[in-house]
């Protein structure tokens, strides 16, 4: 488990992170998302003591990092910049940080096998693509079986099998009751999974809630209606209050009833309908939705 309490992080003038508090559960995928610049990349440095919070505190299982007597076997992190040397095969790599945290090399060869880096482990990591070199990272979060997972865009540079991999593998580390906090700019992927979302904007929380509650309260869903009688339909509903749209002649889109609701109505006033169907917002829609005033550095139209 990971909680923060009140984290602030000040660079100069700048506040990177803004009395962030929040706990990230075991068991779960949690997804961390924001605008960019909005401080993710800062906050998971200081859960893994690699920046030092101005005030507040995060802990790792009510640890501190710098505390913690184990620290590779509590919390795996794959963070933004990585100390891979080029020459180092990704055996040797791995085999070294092994060696200098008591884990044997059996294990060194398990996480090589589990992100499919067998074929290979022995070239110079120099050479790896950026997708390989993601494994590798990944890889060396793992090495020591840690309960706690913290991933800065890990599927940075993976193609879609790669991304593929990744979610099931996040999905059954947390099923295996581990704490996985992962960031990512890839929205539709984060909807597949992450459970739960934590989203930050200017260093502080927007929004921490499950990924449905998320999309469902930042967008709600609008029902979809088709018929040839479609001005008669809008006629009857908007008695109830409703706020209906339309973007082509003949279709409602339509917020606020169920489709239940809209298919009795549409019975009681006579209207055939040739469509009914609900439109999910994506985790896109929302999250855009939310961050609108959040976004530091925006395009100018
Ligand atoms: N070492 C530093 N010195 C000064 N400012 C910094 C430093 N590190 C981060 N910042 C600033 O703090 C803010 C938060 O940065 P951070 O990298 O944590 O955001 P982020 O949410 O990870 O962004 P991105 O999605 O672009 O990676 C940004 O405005 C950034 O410019």
């Amino acid at each position: 488990m990971i909680e923060a309490i009140d984290l602030t992080k000040r660079y100069g003038a700048k506040t990177a992170v803004d009395g962030l508090s929040f706990t990230v559960r075991p068991g779960v995928v949690t997804g961390f998302l924001g605008p960019n610049g909005a401080g993710k990349s800062t906050t998971m440095r200081m859960i893994v003591g690699l920046d030092a919070p101005t005030t507040g505190a995060v802990t790792v299982d009510g640890t501190r990092y710098r505390e913690l007597p184990a620290p590779l076997h509590r919390v795996g992190a794959l963070l933004e910049a990585r100390s891979i040397h080029p020459g180092r095969s990704a055996f040797n790599h791995l085999l070294a940080l092994a060696q200098t945290h008591g884990i044997t090399r059996a294990r060194v060869d398990e996480v090589i096998e589990l992100v499919g880096l067998q074929p290979v482990a022995r070239k110079r990591a120099g050479t790896f693509s950026l997708g390989m070199g993601q494994r590798l990272g990944i890889a060396s979060a793992l090495l020591g079986d840690p309960d706690t997972l913290v991933l800065d865009e890990p599927v940075n540079g993976l193609d879609p099998e790669g991304i593929h991999w990744i979610r099931t593998l996040l999905r059954r580390l947390a099923s295996e009751g581990r704490t996985i906090f992962v960031s990512s700019h890839l929205m539709s992927e984060m909807a597949l999974t992450a459970d739960h979302l934590i989203v930050v904007g200017r260093g502080r929380v927007l929004a921490d809630c499950s990924t449905a509650d998320f999309i469902a309260q930042a967008a709600p869903a609008v029902v979809r209606v088709r018929s040839p009688h479609a001005a008669r339909l809008s006629e009857a509903l908007r008695a109830e209050g409703v706020t209906i749209g339309s973007d082509e002649p003949g279709v409602l889109e339509i917020a606020g009833l169920t489709t239940d609701v809209i298919g009795e109505r549409a019975a009681a006033a006579g209207v055939t309908l040739h469509e009914l169907s609900t439109r999910h917002a994506s985790l896109e829609d929302a999250f855009m939705e939310l961050t609108r005033d959040s976004v530091e550095y925006e395009a100018v139209a």
